[in-house]
């Protein structure tokens, strides 16, 4: 049975809603050269390429075809098809005339290089897709990012740098030795920027991971990898939290100190690649920072967690996963909330709270008294109940291999309240009753308009049980405390994603758009009323797509 990575330029997919075209769109809807790629007879891991410069990869026939059917069923964590695919999609239902601009959603959307299968969800190899809405209209393209740590796998067969929980491996000793330099400098460290895409004020595209030299610049019109986002200051660090905040006046990010245990807040201006520091919080517990895969902001204040589940400077030289990978829980070094002023970096509150695990931020606020002062701030999350057990859930093998069983753990969305009047404890609770999601909760958005700002809305991946992943979208309702939940028996939908309709007033007036390996191997656009969380359209895919997790809107110019 071949199981070549091979390249073409023709083929024919024939399924008849998926129309690949050439052309071009009048607002960077780029119609490429597209070509459907033939289905080959077995594994179909093959990279078909439109036009590109880089050499096949050739994988061992070694998969069966029982294993074939099944990966295909798993198409969520299963590698993407092909190396990119650009077309025109077929819409059933109606796509909002107001919609126009570019949903772009990135992920690890390849999990194995030569004939060596990653572990991790978090492992695989950048994989962008765009869906370009025009007039009613859908085009879609996915492709690979370049990253150097993408394009050495791909050049010498073999993994090359330090991925989340993949290590290259040394022919002999010497050869470790001789890197061990690039160890300690974290040159060996991956730029995979596999973990979400953000639109810069000044309207570069930049794709983003936990490593700083994982920040890509890309083409939204057709996913050309441009370069490096090179920071031109000398704050220096390996790490920074994989979501900035980023408005049109500013990106602000955090950077976890792992040799003086903290976090320096920094600003950059849209137009330059400059951070300024805002200011700096020292930890209060642990040996090393907590991990900062996101954080909140208020309208006038920053927001720092402080997670027991901390950075683990070992951890991130060794040469084999440990349970918490990079990181390592520390109960007793308990957990914390800071607060900064954005104006003047100065901390007005940090206080101990619960322990908490998790990855995303959903919004924060600020709370007022009568006299209109602020006595705290609120700050929402998808919690994971103080349980680091999901990284595990999320290895590839515990994610391929479900049997039916409910083992996703409960997650919730969890409120923290950081009181300002000098309290030493701030409190966290469960902002609605997690039944009304089904305890999943992850992958979250909101109204961007109401950043920072008290809210009503939030939109996430929920569970409709038994299930080991979430399963459906969720629209949160935080005032009511209710939530509409979507399922499609089988498939696993991405991170919903808002957009709000131009002028519109009420939260919720606008759509949102989901991505969704479906099973079977297939897969589908999703457009949900925002409103009524309804369906208004779906566009299928050529082929299903492997998972992906965080996106963002590029308007039409
Ligand atoms: C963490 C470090 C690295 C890599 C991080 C990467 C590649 C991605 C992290 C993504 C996360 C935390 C996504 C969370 C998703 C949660 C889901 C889907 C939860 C669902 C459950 O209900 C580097 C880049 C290797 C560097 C070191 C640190
Ligand atoms: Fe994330």
């Amino acid at each position: 049975m071949a199981s070549s990575l091979s390249f073409s330029t023709t083929g024919n997919y024939g399924s008849r809603s998926c129309m690949p075209v050439s052309g071009h769109g009048s607002d960077g809807c780029t119609f490429g050269q597209a070509s459907f790629p033939k289905r080959s007879k077995s594994r179909e891991l093959s990279i078909v390429s439109v036009a590109t410069h880089l050499p096949a990869i050739v994988l061992p026939p070694s998969v069966s075809r029982k294993e074939v059917a099944k990966e295909r069923k798993l198409v969520a964590w299963t590698s993407v098809r092909h190396e990119r695919w650009e077309g025109e999609l077929v819409v059933e239902g109606d796509i909002p005339q107001w919609l126009n601009g570019t949903y772009l959603r990135n992920g690890p959307g390849l999990w194995h290089i030569g004939d060596y299968d990653f572990r991790h969800l978090f492992d695989g190899y950048a994989t962008i897709v765009r869906l370009c809405f025009e007039n009613g209209h859908l085009m879609m393209g996915h492709r690979q990012i370049e990253s150097d740590a993408y394009k050495a796998a791909r050049k010498s067969n073999k993994l090359c740098y330090r991925e989340f929980s993949e290590v290259p491996k040394y022919d002999n000793f010497l050869a470790y030795i001789g890197d061990l330099a690039k160890l300690f400098s974290g040159a060996s460290l991956t730029d995979n920027a596999n973990t979400g895409v953000v639109m810069l004020g000044d309207g570069r595209v930049v794709c983003l991971t936990e490593t700083i030299k994982g920040s890509i610049v890309i083409d939204p019109s057709n996913l050309d990898t441009l370069g490096k986002f090179e920071y031109s200051d000398s704050l220096g660090g390996l790490v920074h939290s994989a979501h900035p905040i980023v408005t049109d006046s500013e990106f602000l990010t955090l950077l976890p100190d792992l040799l003086n245990p903290g976090y320096v807040v920094a600003r950059m201006e849209p137009g330059t690649n400059e951070r300024k520091v805002i200011g700096r919080v020292d930890c209060r517990g642990g040996p090393s920072p907590g991990w900062v895969h996101s954080f909140p902001v208020t309208e006038h204040y920053v927001i720092v967690p402080e997670m027991p589940l901390r950075y683990c400077a070992q951890n991130l030289l060794r040469a084999e996963p440990t349970p918490l990978y990079k990181f390592e829980w520390h109960p007793e070094s308990k957990g914390y909330m800071h607060v900064m002023c954005k104006a003047s970096g100065k901390l007005v509150a940090s206080v101990e709270v619960p322990l908490f695990v998790t990855f995303h931020f959903i919004n924060a606020y600020e709370e007022k008294d009568e006299d209109g002062r602020v006595i705290g701030v609120i700050a929402d999350c998808c919690e994971h109940n103080a349980d680091t057990t999901i990284l595990d859930k999320l290895r590839l093998q515990n994610l391929r291999s479900w049997s039916g069983k409910d083992v996703l753990p409960d997650a919730r969305v969890g409120r923290f309240r950081i009181p300002f009047d000098g309290s030493p404890n701030g409190e966290l609770i469960d902002a609605l009753n997690p039944d009304e999601h089904g305890r999943g909760m992850d992958m979250c958005s909101i109204n961007p308009a109401y950043l920072g700002k008290k809210y009503r809305y939030a939109y996430a991946c929920g569970a409709q049980r038994p299930c080991n992943f979430p399963n459906t979208l969720t629209k949160i309702d935080l005032e009511e405390k209710k939530a509409k939940n979507w399922h499609d028996e089988g498939a696993v939908p991405s991170e919903p994603f808002f957009v709000a309709r131009p002028g519109a007033t009420r939260e919720d007036d606008g759509v949102v758009i989901s991505m969704i390996s479906d099973k079977n191997g297939e897969g589908y656009a999703l457009i949900l009323d925002a409103s009524t969380f309804e369906e208004i359209a779906r566009a299928k895919f050529p082929y299903g797509l492997p998972y992906g997790l965080h996106g963002c809107w590029v308007p039409k110019s």
